[in-house]
């Protein structure tokens, strides 16, 4: 947002009407968020998040509220525009530790914003502490205070509880990546005028997964085609009494449109998987040739491993025969057992075989095969993209705030779970629905943040009381929801 900020000062937009736009973005939300509170109370940093704080309150004024303002330092401390700001501020100003938390009616959080540098200490995490036991409700200016916008965590233990927050020109990690979503409450994005050509001057760190990320690439059913032409996934069974999983991600490879699905594992999984399945088809598993024969037919567009499989030496094996056939693969579950703090190995396993891979490891799974490979204080974002990196795959870092990410460095972050999606066997669908969509040709990165998506979408299109088992009964919901445009 510096570079931003920058960028659009030299492009003629001045730093002062930019604060007096975001200001005005602050004013415009209490108006409308808050229509019958009449007395604001405004607490004030040393910074430009301050200097919005003074804007605001100025036209707060203007419209007829009664405004305080609180201020953590003094007036003559304050630089540049904020100083400006303060200074067209013709209204009553405290100091912090007289800020009325009785008297007010809302209060706006203007303390810190993109700048805050190091923990709340002394007055300010008192004031952020009486702010959020007052009751009242709170508005934040860009970010709550004492939350580190890059990464969404606090930088220390006080950090303000919003019920709502105005950011500027676009969301920031913090405002996605929990637990800082969680803290922003309604997060409004508002337009305050920096130039296209200013935005562009920055890259963004991620993108929010919607749709108009992938849908170019996402698979049509042609006409024309058959069931091979749209796809061959093949699903590794565990032993019998762990073959849900498996079956799970079978399932959902189907229904996220591949035309054919194949569980292959030794005979008595099959016999349990026989009386499950109708549509995914069963193959007994060559105990000599092991399953290489089977992904070497042409037909198998992509392999599912991990879910269910078990970490044995058989498990192994397997593994290992499907990277040498290379291939799409989604690795998942037992593969980062398997490969528990050597994630070099994997990635020169993965580069050897020229496997195009999905890795979807949840948080725990994530450091077991990391180990301490990622610096754990970095965002989600950068530890996903750190290990995409690593180890040349897209990996998807799962949790209510999945993030998807990308060898290339590109990355996306969904916010379209549901809490209830945290449920058994969840994982195992997504694995399928992943495969579904490589199988059908769509590049690794775009198949699994549609992936991702989808699966947030089909959950939420079940509602409340679902199961694993649910939810690829639910994906043709999330498809029509994809058609038909929503939330494109
Ligand atoms: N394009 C945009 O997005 C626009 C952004 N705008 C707004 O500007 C905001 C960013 O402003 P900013 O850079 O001045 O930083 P801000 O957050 O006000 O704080 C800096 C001050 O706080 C201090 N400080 C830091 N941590 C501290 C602590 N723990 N405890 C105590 N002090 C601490 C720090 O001191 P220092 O670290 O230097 O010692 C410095 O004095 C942004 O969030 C948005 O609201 C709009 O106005 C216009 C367009
Ligand atoms: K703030």
């Amino acid at each position: 947002m510096a570079k931003v900020d920058a960028a659009a000062i030299a492009a003629g937009t001045s730093g002062v009407a930019l604060m007096e736009n975001a200001g005005g973005a602050v004013a415009d939300v209490c108006a409308r968020d808050w229509r019958d509170v009449r007395r604001v109370l405004i607490l004030a940093g040393p910074g430009n998040n301050g200097g919005d704080g003074f804007v605001a309150a100025r036209r707060l004024a203007e419209a007829g509220h009664d405004v305080v303002v609180a201020l953590a330092g003094d007036l003559a401390s304050l630089k540049g525009d904020a100083a400006e700001m303060a200074e067209r501020w013709m209204g009553r100003t405290v100091d912090l530790v007289e800020a009325p938390f009785g008297w007010a009616e809302l209060v706006v959080d203007a303390l810190f914003g993109a700048g805050l540098s190091r923990p709340l200490d002394g007055r300010s995490a008192a004031a952020v502490r009486a702010a959020n036991d007052s009751g009242r409700p709170i508005l934040a200016v860009d970010v709550p205070s004492g939350l580190d916008g890059a990464t969404g965590r606090p930088l220390g233990d006080a950090c303000v509880r919003a019920d709502a927050t105005v950011t500027f020109v676009r969301l920031k990690p913090g405002h996605v990546l929990l637990p800082g979503r969680a803290l922003c409450g309604r997060v409004h994005l508002a337009d305050i005028g920096a130039p296209d050509s200013a935005i562009a001057a920055a890259r963004p760190a991620a993108m929010l997964n919607r749709p108009a990320l992938w849908r170019s690439s996402f698979p049509e059913p042609s006409i024309e085609g058959h069931k091979y032409s749209r796809g061959h996934v093949a699903v590794w069974s565990g032993p019998p009494l762990a073959g849900g999983a498996s079956r799970l991600a079978a399932a959902s490879a189907l229904r996220a449109g591949a035309g054919a699905v194949t569980l292959v594992g030794p005979r008595p999984a099959l016999e349990h998987h026989a009386a499950h399945v109708t549509a995914v088809m069963l193959r007994e598993l060559d105990p000599r040739a092991g399953w290489s024969d089977f992904l070497a037919d042409r037909r198998v567009n992509a392999w599912v491993f991990g879910p269910g499989a078990g970490d044995t030496e058989a498990s192994r094996e397997a593994l290992d025969q499907g990277f040498s056939s290379g291939g799409c693969a989604v690795l998942d579950a037992d593969v980062f057992s398997i490969f528990e703090d050597r994630p070099e190995e994997l990635g020169a396993a993965i580069e050897d075989g020229g496997v195009e891979a999905v890795l979807t490891p949840h948080e725990g799974e994530f450091a077991r095969l990391m180990g301490g490979r990622v610096e754990k204080d970095a965002s989600k974002i950068d530890r996903a993209k750190a290990a995409a990196a690593l180890l040349g795959a897209t990996v998807v870092l799962k949790g209510p705030d999945t993030v998807v990410a990308s060898p290339d460095g590109r990355a996306a972050v969904a916010d379209n779970a549901p809490a209830y999606l945290a449920t058994a066997g969840a994982g195992d669908v997504l694995a399928g629905i992943a495969a579904g969509l490589l199988a059908q040709g769509m590049p690794c990165f775009e198949a699994a943040a549609a992936a991702v998506w989808l699966h947030g979408e089909a959950a939420k299109s079940f509602g409340r009381g679902l199961t694993a088992d649910d939810l690829p009964y639910a994906i043709p919901a999330a498809l029509r929801a994809l058609e038909n445009g929503d939330r494109s």
